[in-house]
């Protein structure tokens, strides 16, 4: 078989959704059109090599071996010869271009595109449910846990539900599409592991309740077409208040934000990055700024207005 060269690109997502703990995920579009993902490049090679580009690639290990791609390559060869027959090697190429330990799901942006990239190079021999199960394992393998609310986003694209059944592990759930995502990373990293270590390991009845509440009202209200009962259950009762102490200037970033009218405000994925979503695009440019100037705290940082990536990864020959 004659393999040829493709290119897969993975879009930034947002986990929790502040309201979904471990269970909401979107993936992101920034509305000016410019790429906000992970790209990976799968082409023939004698041997395995990673060689690695982009903004972010001097905040990875230099070793390739401590790279998820080099994890994600050998694990995805293995199953592939556990099918039967020879596998011919190859290498790959990651532009990284989402910040690290940023919350805008940038490892498994990386997951997504090298797992979606070797599918497409070894002619697709994994289906999509097979595709997301691997994407989960891999993704756990760094952030310490098991969570798809970064991977599945990313690969299906939209607003999804984990259902955490086997044939069945991701939902898609329909989305307002007049919603912007203004979304602001402040430049400093913060470790998932460590972000998750900081949580208590149980939640009060009160919390419980508020929690399965709000999940319940929000999809039901997504369904529904009720954006106003949708956005007054986006509330994050889990993790945000323990979390925020980790981001300076977050109770100010939300102050602003809900002064301009935001539905919603809150952590993306363990932060980080901070999101508020808008109606207006105005007023989301307006956050955008604000956030831009007063939460971003080095060169590193970023703002941008985003909607839905509803396409999620994609892949091409090149
Ligand atoms: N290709 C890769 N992309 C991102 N991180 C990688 C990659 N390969 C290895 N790593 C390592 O994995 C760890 C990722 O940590 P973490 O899960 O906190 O970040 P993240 O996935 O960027 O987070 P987030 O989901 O908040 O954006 C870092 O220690 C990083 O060096
Ligand atoms: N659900 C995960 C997302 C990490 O990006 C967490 O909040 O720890």
């Amino acid at each position: 078989m004659a393999y040829e060269r493709y290119r897969a690109y993975a879009p930034a997502s947002i986990g929790n959704v502040s309201l979904g703990f471990d269970l909401l995920g979107a993936a992101l579009r920034p509305v000016d059109g410019s790429p906000l993902g992970d790209e990976v490049e799968v082409l023939p090679a004698d041997s395995y090599s990673l060689q690695i580009q982009g903004p972010f690639a001097h905040k990875l290990p230099d070793n390739p071996d401590e790279n998820i791609l080099t994890h994600c390559y050998h694990h995805f060869i293995n199953r592939l010869a556990e099918r039967g027959g020879k596998v011919a090697p190859c290498a790959m190429v990651l532009y990284k271009n989402l910040p690290i330990g940023s919350g805008l799901g940038s490892s498994a942006s990386s997951v997504v595109a090298a797992l979606h990239g070797l599918n497409a190079y070894y002619g697709e021999p994994f289906n999509a449910d097979e595709m997301l199960l691997m994407m989960g394992e891999l993704e756990g393998q760094i952030s310490g846990s098991v969570h798809y609310d970064n991977v599945a986003p990313c690969y299906l694209g939209g607003l999804v539900l984990m259902a955490g059944q086997v044939g069945n592990i991701a939902l898609s759930l329909p989305v307002f599409d007049d919603w912007y995502w203004v979304i602001c990373y402040s430049g400093i990293k913060v470790s998932t592991a460590e972000a998750r270590a900081i949580l208590p390991k149980m939640i009060t009845m009160t919390d419980t309740l508020t929690f399965g509440r709000q999940l319940g009202v929000f999809v039901h209200a997504l369904h529904s077409g009720n954006r106003k009962l949708a956005a007054s259950v986006m509330q994050d009762v889990i993790a945000e208040p323990h979390r925020k102490r980790l981001l300076p200037g977050f109770d100010a970033a939300r102050d602003y934000a809900t002064g301009q009218g935001a539905l919603a405000f809150g952590i993306s994925g363990s932060g980080p990055t901070v999101f508020a979503v808008s109606e207006q695009l105005d007023r989301a440019n307006r956050i955008r700024d604000w956030l831009a100037q007063h939460y971003v705290q080095n060169a590193d940082g970023f703002s941008h207005v985003c909607q839905l990536d509803l396409h999620g990864s994609s892949v091409k020959k090149v």
